[in-house]
């Protein structure tokens, strides 16, 4: 058993922690949000994250977890980072809160602790914080790789756990922790570490612009996106996952971690056109949804009433950080639209949209009605209903996530993405 201090909790310091608690790790988890603090000491949990809640809950009650305004590392095995990188005005990563950690616990670290980097950070960042440590303590990158609402069945579920490291020893230790995960271990230098992770995630972004690409092309060719890609993804080769075409990707993670990664192809050199395409392609599809509900409107943005049916950047999660929701709004608002938006668990105001708490009211008089989360509960929506308050008939379903069927038989039109039915190329 370890001693671990975990410094930020939110989706994947809280989950490491909770995790590595379960796993018979003590560890003490720190955030500079106190409000967050007492709410998690009083065993409450403010994101949607299945089974987190009763992990904190157990932890807490057999001792093993606790949390803190500041970090205690002067006792600690291990000091696991895991504050936000967000995208910086340049489009590399910000790393301010990594450097501020690190100026505050660095003196207090103590000899035999290794300090482990779950946060994403550009290459070289290990090297530059083992540097500012003079090489007192190795620093091993050992990337997250877990998705928002899924975190803790990924944690402790890792297709593979990387730890890179330019001392083996320290990968050993680190790699030790996670031993009771039934996961191969890669253990590479501490840059491929850094690496492999904006890698991963690139690779996503550009798999699922590529499907939205042939989205697009399946409009204009009268296929079906969504024959196309399951006959695409049942080559093994490829596989069926992350094809499904939508509004565009959005996330914490994905926009920025790409945006990084070509800032980092750049300053070495190379012109990654590959990846800029893909971010291109992302933002075109903002503006093909755009056009779908301009085009169900006969044109006319302006003092248009549109109702935006989820917000968040994906089903299962309350987080709105870069959701293509967001885009797609701030884009209508921007042309005089009125927007009223509605999501199960998205009750905050955003600019320029009035948020309600009922599907049927944020509905009435709309103009046209867009689906742009996949949240369960819109497929058991009364479309006939809908159909009497609402003052359009079309439906721009960014997701593909309704019944055509359904909401054709309550007297609406389904105008969906990647397929014939509803295609409307005049401002793509
Ligand atoms: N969200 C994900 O799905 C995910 C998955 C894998 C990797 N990552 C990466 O992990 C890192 C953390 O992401 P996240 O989504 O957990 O972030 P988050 O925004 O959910 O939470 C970060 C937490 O760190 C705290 N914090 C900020 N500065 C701090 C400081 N100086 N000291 C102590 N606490 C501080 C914040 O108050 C917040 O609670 C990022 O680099 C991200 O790219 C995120
Ligand atoms: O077939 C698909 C799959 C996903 N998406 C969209 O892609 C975005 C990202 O989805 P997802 O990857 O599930 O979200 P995250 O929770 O942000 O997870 C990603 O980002 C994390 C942070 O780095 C990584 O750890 C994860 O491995 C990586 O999947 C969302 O807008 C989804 O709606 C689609 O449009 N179609």
């Amino acid at each position: 058993m370890a001693t671990i201090a975990v410094v930020g909790t939110g989706y994947v310091g809280l989950a490491a922690g909770a995790c590595l608690a379960e796993l018979g790790h003590r560890v003490s988890c720190s955030d500079v949000d106190g409000d967050k603090v007492r709410l998690l000491r009083a065993g409450k949990v403010d994101i949607i994250e299945p089974g987190l809640g009763e992990l904190v809950r157990s932890g807490l009650a057999n001792g093993r977890l606790r949390f803190l305004t500041t970090p205690t590392v002067t006792d600690a095995d291990f000091v696991f980072l895991c504050v936000p990188t967000p995208m910086a005005a340049d489009g590399g990563a910000d790393l301010s809160a990594v450097t501020s950690v690190m100026r505050q616990i660095g003196d207090q670290l103590p000899p035999g602790c290794v300090v482990v980097n779950k946060s994403t950070v550009p290459v070289g960042t290990a090297t530059m914080l083992s540097e500012s440590l003079n090489g007192r303590v190795p620093v091993v990158s050992n990337p997250e790789f877990l998705r928002e609402g899924s975190a803790v069945h990924d944690f402790l579920h890792p297709d593979r756990i990387v730890v890179g490291s330019d001392d083996l020893t320290a990968a050993r230790r680190v790699a030790e922790l996670y031993a009771a995960l039934p996961a191969p271990v890669l253990v590479t230098s501490t840059a491929s570490a850094e690496l492999i992770k904006y890698a991963a995630n690139s690779f996503l972004a550009v798999k699922l612009s590529y499907a939205n690409a042939i989205a697009e092309l399946c409009e204009r060719l009268g296929a079906d996106v969504a024959d196309v890609v399951k006959g695409v993804g049942q080559d093994h080769r490829i596989g069926e996952s992350f094809l499904r075409a939508g509004p565009g990707w959005g996330g914490s993670c994905l926009p920025k971690d790409t945006s990084a990664l070509l800032r980092t192809a750049s300053a070495a050199g190379q012109h990654f056109s590959l990846l800029e395409a893909a971010i291109a392609t992302n933002v075109r599809q903002h503006s093909r949804v755009v056009a779908k509900i301009r085009g169900a409107l006969g044109g006319e943005l302006r003092g248009a009433r549109i109702c935006l049916l989820g917000l968040a950047f994906k089903a299962g999660t309350n987080d709105m950080r870069d959701s293509p929701a967001l885009a797609v709004a701030a884009t209508l608002a921007a042309e005089g639209a009125e927007l009223t938006g509605y999501d199960p668990v998205v009750t905050a105001d955003v600019p320029g949209l009035r948020v309600v708490d009922d599907p049927y009211e944020a509905v009435k008089d709309a103009g046209v009605i867009v689906l742009l989360t996949e949240w369960p509960e819109f497929r058991g929506l009364e479309w006939t209903a809908i159909r009497a308050l609402a003052a359009g008939d079309v439906v721009v379903d960014a997701r593909n996530h309704l019944d055509p069927t359904v909401v054709t038989a309550a007297g609406m039109r389904w105008w969906g993405i990647g397929c014939s039915r509803g295609v409307d190329t005049r401002d793509t």
